[in-house]
């Protein structure tokens, strides 16, 4: 489900909370709002054609021999679709969904109590499963490869396993960073689904839909500058949607022409690339700050007032995609188009001069 950046952010020192539009967060009311937005089966839901294609064929194929499918791991960015394609998964098998999160099972016992109450078939999501506590992995290797667990009775050397047999059922797994699985974890999982920034085409596919949902009048063109303003993400362009729904609403007769569109995301301090506060402050302390760098994550993280876990998974990677940021193993480093992008001059000596250039990417436009 989509936690985790709110609380982050709010816990952090709060630059940028009250401002960022396109946090990879909300609150109560917005996710009521989301979860009506979520596509419901596999064939309402636009993109990631890959990942749609194989889940079709390992949940027919499933369906069709009449057992649980191997487990699936979704992995990508905030906010592409990991939780809806959980919710999917378990509507194409028509079987009931258990939801609940790695931070949320800090002990064995945790998970054991949810494995413990889990129904034949039933699918069991496990968001940010990466953050899920070391024991209870160990139980869910088990768990997923062998429908087991051992519950232990007593302590110290009387203690004693007690095996429980699992109906069969299937683990659907969503992390931000599948880097950190353990691999005995990530080799349990029969199929992993990677999901990537979604192009324009595939946006506007999805706005249309929302503000059909939504019941408010969009056009083509506000179509367009919203789409190649969300940063790739459904998530941050249902947001958008919903900002520019409110400035038509306010200014003008509640129908979203481009005039309205470029207005709202003016006001929120969305730029023509889709850039918001916290990437614009990543670029800037980068260039401004470490001469454009080599810089560490943790370095640039508090030059920004966030947590390094949230730079790296919230801003990073759609700033590598637009090739305005590079991941080295000296650190990070701003790319020509950051400069570019921001207005600045390289320093001649820089390294991230000496690179290759990269075109400044246009709006809406992916850089390949
Ligand atoms: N392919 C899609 N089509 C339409 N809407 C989508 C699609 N993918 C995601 N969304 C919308 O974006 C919102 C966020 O999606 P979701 O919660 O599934 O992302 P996530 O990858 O699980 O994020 P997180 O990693 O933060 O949990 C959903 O409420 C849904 O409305």
């Amino acid at each position: 489900m989509t936690k985790g950046y709110a609380s982050e952010l709010r816990e952090g020192d709060g630059d940028f909370e009250s401002s960022r539009v396109l946090d990879n967060a909300g609150s109560d009311d917005e996710r009521v709002v989301e979860a009506a937005l979520r596509p419901r089966r596999l064939a309402e839901f636009p993109g990631q054609p890959r990942v749609r294609d194989q889940l079709d064929l390992v949940l027919q194929a499933a369906k069709g021999r009449g057992a649980a499918p191997d487990h699936i791991l979704l992995s990508g960015p905030p906010g592409l679709g990991k939780t809806t394609l959980a919710m999917i998964v378990a509507a194409e098998l028509e079987r009931p969904i258990r939801v609940t999160s790695g931070p949320a099972i800090q002990h064995a016992g945790d998970l054991a109590a949810v494995l413990s109450s889990l129904d034949e078939g039933e699918v069991l999501f496990l968001d940010e499963i990466h953050r899920m506590a070391r024991a209870a992995e160990e139980m869910l290797y088990l768990a997923m490869e062998d429908f087991r667990v051992d519950v232990i009775v007593g302590k110290g050397p009387g203690a004693t396993a007690i095996p429980l047999e699992l109906p069969p059922f299937t683990v659907v797994g969503a992390t931000t960073r599948d880097g950190l699985l353990p691999a005995p974890l990530r080799d349990r999982f029969g199929f992993t689904g990677r999901l990537d920034f979604y192009d324009p085409a595939d946006l506007a596919l999805i706005l249309r839909r929302s503000a059909s949902l939504l019941g408010v009048e969009i056009d083509h063109d506000a179509v367009v500058e919203i789409a190649g303003r969300s940063r790739g993400t459904p998530r941050i362009a249902n947001r958008l949607l919903r900002r520019v729904r409110d400035w038509a609403q306010i200014h003008g007769d509640g129908r979203i022409d481009h005039a309205a569109a470029a207005a709202a995301l003016e006001l929120f301090d969305v730029d023509p690339v889709g850039l918001d506060r916290l990437d614009r402050a990543v670029l800037e302390a980068l260039c401004r700050k470490y001469a454009g760098g080599p810089v560490g994550i943790t370095t640039l993280a508090v030059a920004v007032g966030e947590e390094p876990d949230t730079v790296e998974t919230v801003a990073e990677p759609y700033l590598v995609r637009q090739g305005f940021l590079e991941r080295t193993p000296r650190g990070r480093l701003a790319r020509p188009a950051a400069w570019a992008h921001l207005g600045l001059t390289p320093p001649a000596s820089s390294t991230a001069q000496a690179m290759l250039p990269m075109e400044e990417p246009t709006p809406g436009r992916f850089a390949p």
